[in-house]
């Protein structure tokens, strides 16, 4: 058994998380739902600060709970990161950084050195929290949860309190954890941009239910899910830079299906890259598109449409050989162009961004 796999039924009145989840041994399981819909309960079930009546809960092969065994909080190997990081004033970052060592049997001087190099810290080892900028605060709480060497790495919208420089600060060490952490990480979080960014699963929440679960974007591109992103409707597409063409300053994306030209950002050929393409800025053809400056344009098949959160749009999953897009348009373009399941599409992809 190499996986996280949580099984419980807990609640109060008006709510109850109901889940039932296997989630992968490593890389980043983002929870995603609106608020209420159970995600901090989830994490805390995790934890072992709820008790969930019959729960069950084993870590890469580890139980932590079921009917006989039942680990307390403080002898769960696991990290956990809060919205704001609450580090002990008058201690130094070291300070704090050994204190969560102190607590815990399994942290090591060789983990404790690899959080301070995976969170970029090293500068930082001897000033007070005072003097940190809101975001080194939170990579100190980050390599702190770190440094006692988890099996499971629990992130509660650990960015949320940062504003949006900040952010961009702190989402670049993010994405260092997911390439190089071999642990599983659950990372709660609001934001569809954070999740494209980071997680390779994905576990949508719906009134304490998991309304669905799965790779990223198996997720992203249901288009039938009760939860709505809204303006945020849309893919993330793993691919590789192909090509750059130098004297447009652009660059060649290759994913499975098909290539898209992109703003050139210097990344070297070869370089993984994921793409995020919004719903909003794609559009469908009945015909090869000519004379048209989006420059993407790409041979695809209707494979699902389903209504918008607004009565004038529908959204239409297109698949572009075994990659998955979405397209936002109105009613009325589907209608006058008939375009239904099954219909062979061009697809035009005005933008994309590039998520490194
Ligand atoms: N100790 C508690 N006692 C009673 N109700 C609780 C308790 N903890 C959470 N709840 C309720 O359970 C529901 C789920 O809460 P939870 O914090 O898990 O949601 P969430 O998805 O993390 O929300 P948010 O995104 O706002 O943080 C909410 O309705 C919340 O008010």
């Amino acid at each position: 058994m190499t996986e996280l796999q949580a099984r419980f039924r807990h609640g109060w009145p008006g709510f109850t998380l109901d889940v039932d989840l296997s989630m992968p041994a490593r890389g980043v399981t983002a929870l995603f739902g609106s608020s209420g819909s159970g995600k901090t309960t989830l994490l805390r079930c995790i934890a072992g600060l709820e008790r969930a009546p019959l729960g069950r809960l084993s870590v890469v092969g580890e139980v932590w709970q079921d009917d006989r065994v039942w680990v307390p909080t403080h002898r769960r190997p696991l990290g956990y990161v809060f919205q704001e990081a609450s580090l002990f004033p008058h201690l130094s970052v070291m300070g704090n950084l050994r204190y969560g060592i102190r607590r815990s049997s399994d942290g090591s001087a060789a983990a404790l050195e690899q959080a301070i190099e995976l969170l970029g810290i090293g500068h930082l080892l001897e000033r007070k929290p005072a003097h940190l900028s809101g975001g080194e605060r939170s990579r100190v709480g980050i390599a702190r949860a770190l440094a006692v060497n988890p099996r499971v790495l629990l992130m509660d919208e650990p960015l949320a309190a940062l504003d949006l420089k900040r952010k961009q600060e702190i989402l670049p060490y993010l994405k260092r954890l997911h390439e190089e952490l071999a642990i599983p990480v659950l990372y709660v979080s609001h934001s569809p941009d954070e999740v494209a960014q980071l997680a390779d699963h994905l576990v949508v929440l719906d009134g304490g239910k998991v309304a669905a679960h799965g790779p990223l974007n198996d997720v992203l591109s249901r288009i039938d899910l009760p939860i709505r992103l809204g303006e945020d409707v849309g893919v993330a597409i793993d691919g590789t830079i192909g090509a750059i063409d130098a004297s447009w300053s652009l660059a060649r994306v290759d994913f499975v299906g098909g290539q898209m030209w992109m703003r050139d950002h210097g990344l070297p050929v070869r370089k993984r890259v994921r793409m995020r393409v919004l719903a909003r800025d794609v559009s469908l053809a009945t015909a090869q598109p000519e004379g048209s400056s989006i420059q993407n344009a790409l041979s695809g098949r209707v494979d699902a449409i389903a209504p918008d959160e607004h009565p004038g749009l529908v959204l239409a999953r297109v698949a572009v050989g075994d990659t998955i897009v979405i397209s936002r348009l109105t009613k009325r373009a589907l209608d006058t162009l008939g375009i239904a399941v099954g219909l062979n599409v061009w697809v035009q992809i005005k933008s994309a961004a590039i998520l490194e």
